[in-house]
């Protein structure tokens, strides 16, 4: 695919904050009706990115693209094809408005929108359409600021972790929402602390890492064909010995014994045991997502710190 085709380009972007390297030379394209989530543990650069594919601050080296134009200078047209939802967007909302006034006002940015009706709908908003914005609860100014981002039909939405603190019903409710809206092909990008967020809709996800991208691929790529296994143990077997066996996805030294993740505990249980007469201690739980999301970015790092060394 050409450049020119995709609506998002961030082209070899790197970005720091007096000495933090929040960015390090990276690549990132949506195309049409994709939904790309961006993953990483807090400050790895997610909103970084997305503050630099808005034009909202400048990188420092590479180029972006946004709907083919410079996100630092881009035209009234191409903005009301763009949503987005902010982790700080807060302090830039009027909050002596109320839900329904602001709603409405953001509607009126965009050609061809949602109904109010339909937007309170869609964020399970309905009954606190009166009420003033300063007046909602955490949940509630989370769920406004989604509807804000999709009551003008964009082309293509950024949502920075838009489902936390938010209840079960109304994720469950949005999740639905961005599966129709993918459906229709509209293209999203989603930053999420959740892996079970980007597993339930991301084509695509993006695991960033102090600042470089460590992985870009399929969930299922990550996961692999079976789910992680944790062993916690008391063992003699040395810490470097455990991270070279094949079936050894991580190993955390804990204050008695070792967490290992694995993805086949059972011939890496026979190996311990042939090992290890000391072994002691076992105890087995089925891994999360999470899990296996640190194990990543572990190896990352080790391997970083083993090449420069
Ligand atoms: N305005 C700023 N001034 C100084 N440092 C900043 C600023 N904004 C971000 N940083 C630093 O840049 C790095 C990346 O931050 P960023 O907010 O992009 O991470 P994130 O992945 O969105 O994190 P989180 O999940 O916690 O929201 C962090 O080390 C952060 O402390």
């Amino acid at each position: 695919m050409r450049d020119s085709e995709y609506l998002l380009n961030l082209n070899c972007i790197s970005k720091k904050y007096s000495s933090v390297k929040a960015l390090d030379e990276i690549d990132l394209n949506i195309a049409h009706g994709e939904v790309l989530a961006l993953l990483g543990e807090n400050g790895a650069g997610k909103t970084t990115t997305i503050s630099i594919a808005l034009g909202f601050i400048r990188p420092d080296s590479g180029s972006a693209k946004i709907l083919g134009e410079n996100p630092l200078n881009l035209s009234i047209a191409a903005r009301s094809r763009i949503g987005f939802m902010f982790q700080d967007q807060e302090r830039s909302l009027p909050s002596s408005l109320s839900v329904k006034e602001i709603i409405t006002q953001t509607c009126g940015y965009y050609r061809h929108h949602e109904s109010l009706e339909r937007c309170a709908e869609i964020a399970g908003m309905s009954d606190v359409l009166s009420k003033r914005y300063k007046e909602l609860s955490g949940g509630q100014k989370r769920s406004m600021q989604f509807a804000m981002a999709i009551c003008g039909h964009p082309e293509l939405i950024f949502l920075d972790e838009p489902t936390v603190g938010i209840d079960v019903r109304t994720r469950q409710r949005i999740w639905k929402h961005l599966r129709e809206l993918k459906k229709r092909g509209t293209s999203i990008l989603l930053t999420t602390h959740y892996l079970e967020e980007a597993e339930a809709l991301a084509d695509r996800v993006v695991v960033l890492d102090s600042g470089r991208i460590i992985y870009s691929g399929g969930i299922s790529s990550i996961i692999g064909a079976e789910s992680p296994t944790i062993i916690t143990c008391y063992t003699t077997i040395a810490i470097e010995c455990l991270k070279s066996h094949r079936d050894v996805v991580s190993v955390e030294q804990m204050e008695a014994g070792v967490m290992i993740v694995t993805k086949n505990s059972d011939a890496l249980l026979r190996w311990l045991f042939q090992h290890d007469e000391n072994l002691a201690n076992i105890a087995l739980r089925k891994g999360s997502l999470a899990d296996l999301f640190l194990g990543l970015t572990q190896n990352e790092r080790e391997g970083r710190d083993g090449g420069e060394s």
